[in-house]
């Protein structure tokens, strides 16, 4: 990948990042399509519990996004937590006859706070486009959501030297809606070899990628929120929270269990970057 890259102080090479140090860590656990009333209930009570019991959310945010028919169940059992909740996905469309989508209000109707946008699995399984994608986060943004655009090359992309050109294409349209929006944005950065394989890029890889992003947004980048998703897990959090650029985590596998999920939210709490 043709990015810049200089040396920091833990001794490792990654691109310098142009980012304030103000930005307060996110982390986001993304369930995919997974759970039951059941599994959900203790899950979510443990993770309540946990982040009851510990300072993390006094200096990180902490979420959770879950499959929509269980927005309720998360709205019943997270409301008075510090933790937020949210969705997957959304309709393009405010409302109208588009059977099986959910809409933007109706995701605020059950408290949600944050909805993905543009995962790759939606980009790969249901063929959204780069323009579909900035419609979505528009529509959410606009009812009040924050959306989380996320982003990533594939394994190809990246041997063949394009991640660069790929998220600068992903993200075209989103920029195109102009710094209002862009300001309010969380982008989350998800190189699709790394989602689900337990190959997680480097912190170095993941800072220079990220580096390029906030660059990519200009002075808006400043205040946007860039998470790093693909098997982050407690054992490798830390490492990557600590990079200048890598302001949280979208989490998967490991937001289905409450322990691995607090130790990486500990993470987000305890790293500073540097
Ligand atoms: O949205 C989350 C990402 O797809 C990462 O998933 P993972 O942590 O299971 O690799």
């Amino acid at each position: 990948m043709s990015v810049s890259t200089a040396s920091n102080s833990s001794g490792s090479t990654a691109s310098k990042s142009t980012a304030s140090k103000s930005i307060r860590k996110l982390v986001l656990g993304n369930w995919k399509l997974h759970g039951t009333l059941s599994a959900n209930g203790s899950l979510l009570s443990a993770v309540r519990e946990g982040v009851a019991n510990s300072a993390i959310t006094a200096s990180c945010d902490v979420g959770v996004c879950v499959p929509f028919p269980y927005l309720a169940q998360a709205e019943s059992a997270l409301t008075g937590s510090d933790l937020a909740w949210g969705a997957q996905d959304v309709s393009a469309h405010a409302s109208g006859a588009y059977t099986g989508e959910v809409s933007a209000t109706m995701l605020r109707d059950f408290g949600s706070r944050y909805v993905l946008v543009g995962h790759s699995e939606r980009r790969m399984y249901h063929a959204e486009s780069d323009q579909l994608v900035a419609d979505k986060a528009k529509i959410a943004l606009d009812a009040g959501l924050i959306p989380v655009v996320c982003i990533g090359e594939s394994l190809a992309e990246r041997e063949a030297d394009q991640t660069l050109s790929i998220v600068e294409r992903q993200l075209a349209p989103v920029l195109a809606l102009g710094s209002d929006v862009v300001r309010r944005l969380v982008i989350a950065y998800e190189p699709v070899w790394a989602i689900g394989t337990g190959k997680t890029a480097s912190p170095e890889q993941a800072q220079d990628v990220h580096a390029a992003i906030r660059k990519l947004l200009g002075e808006d980048g400043a205040s946007v929120r860039l998470l790093y998703g693909g098997s982050v897990k407690g054992a490798n959090a830390a490492s990557l929270f600590a990079m200048a650029d890598i302001d949280g985590g979208l989490i998967g596998g490991a937001a289905l269990n409450a322990e691995e999920f607090l130790r990486i939210a500990e993470a987000g709490a305890s790293t500073r970057s540097f």
